[in-house]
């Protein structure tokens, strides 16, 4: 892979604590990589690494070829960040601020906030000073800066934090937009794997300092498993009938009977014939599919069993 973001053994130590331990990965142009973790899991200090706001205490990150540290500090120029809760001039408005920003960044088309603003959907907050803005708009703001730049790179941390559900679609299908018309790459980081389950084509999943698990959009539904839920008016009768059938069965939350046996999974019309056969009808029959967040705990307690 001709890599735009890499990893490279990556490990960051404060004092006797293991944050990230022997990380390596890599991301090419106009991927999506969600980088999925439960609090402390380490995001964040591996999101400083590759920006370079904390050192590692092994291995290096590289943005396209160059080496993330201080000799190369013109890679910045093509990356946008958003770290921890965004940073804006409280006294200065929305537009002001990302003119300071556009500034800094050397940005000389004026134009470009305008623009910035109409793409976050800020132009009706623009003249608001920004430390009276919303949790969600401050986010918007923040990921405002981020783009002002046009970065061929994002680097996220938690981008979604404090949006609302419209807020969350919004900013979902603007990455989708940049990535796919654009090739920009991004590299974004949450605790909810249902959010970037519906937009990375790569998920990594860290756990307790360590990569631990790697998959591409076109796995995750293979991965997920699946179990037949039946019901009937008579509950017992027909867990006895799957039982007996050698259909392995237990009663769910709701009082329903639930299995995984592969054979039911697979043919779900021939477990309605059977149940119809034993007398005990089927009132309920369907396929369901294991929550993406449910696969993820599982993947961590199998790691920790
Ligand atoms: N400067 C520091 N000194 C000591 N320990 C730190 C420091 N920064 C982070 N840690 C610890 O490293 C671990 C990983 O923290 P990190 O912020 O990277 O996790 P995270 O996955 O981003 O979590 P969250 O989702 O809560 O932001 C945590 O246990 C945290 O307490």
């Amino acid at each position: 892979m001709n890599s735009v973001i890499r990893l490279s053994n990556v490990s960051k130590r404060y004092k006797k604590f293991l944050a990230v331990e022997n990380i390596s990965l890599e991301i090419g142009k106009g991927e999506i990589y969600g980088f999925i973790g439960l609090n402390g899991s380490g995001k964040t200090t591996t999101i400083k690494m590759l920006l370079g706001m904390v050192h590692p205490s092994q291995g290096d990150c590289y943005i396209g070829n160059q080496k993330v540290g201080l000799a190369n500090h013109d890679i910045w120029r093509k990356v946008g960040s958003l770290v921890e809760t965004p940073y804006a001039y409280p006294e200065l408005t929305v537009k002001e601020n990302l003119d300071v920003f556009r500034r800094l960044r050397g940005v000389l088309d004026s134009s470009s906030v305008h623009q910035v603003m109409d793409q976050l959907k800020l132009t009706a907050y623009a003249d608001r000073k920004a430390g009276k803005l919303s949790l969600g708009n401050a986010q918007r703001l923040g990921i405002a800066k981020a783009l002002l730049h046009k970065p061929e790179i994002l680097i996220l941390d938690e981008p979604s934090n404090g949006l609302d559900p419209t807020g969350i679609i919004e900013i979902r299908e603007l990455f989708q937009h940049l990535a796919s018309d654009m090739g920009v790459t991004i590299f974004m980081s949450s605790h909810l794997l249902s959010e970037v389950a519906k937009i990375s084509t790569r998920i990594g999943v860290i756990h307790q300092g360590q990569l631990i698990k790697e998959v591409k959009a076109d796995q995750f539904k293979s991965l997920l498993s699946k179990r037949l839920v039946v019901d009937a008016r008579n509950r017992e009768k027909a867990l006895g009938a799957m039982n007996r059938a050698g259909y392995s069965s237990v009663f769910n939350r709701k009082g329903e009977i639930e299995t995984t046996a592969e054979y039911a999974v697979q043919h779900p019309d021939d477990i309605s014939r059977y149940l119809v056969s034993e007398g005990v009808p089927p009132t309920h029959l369907a396929l369901e599919e294991e929550e993406l967040e449910a696969y993820f705990l599982r993947v961590i307690s199998k790691r920790e069993g």
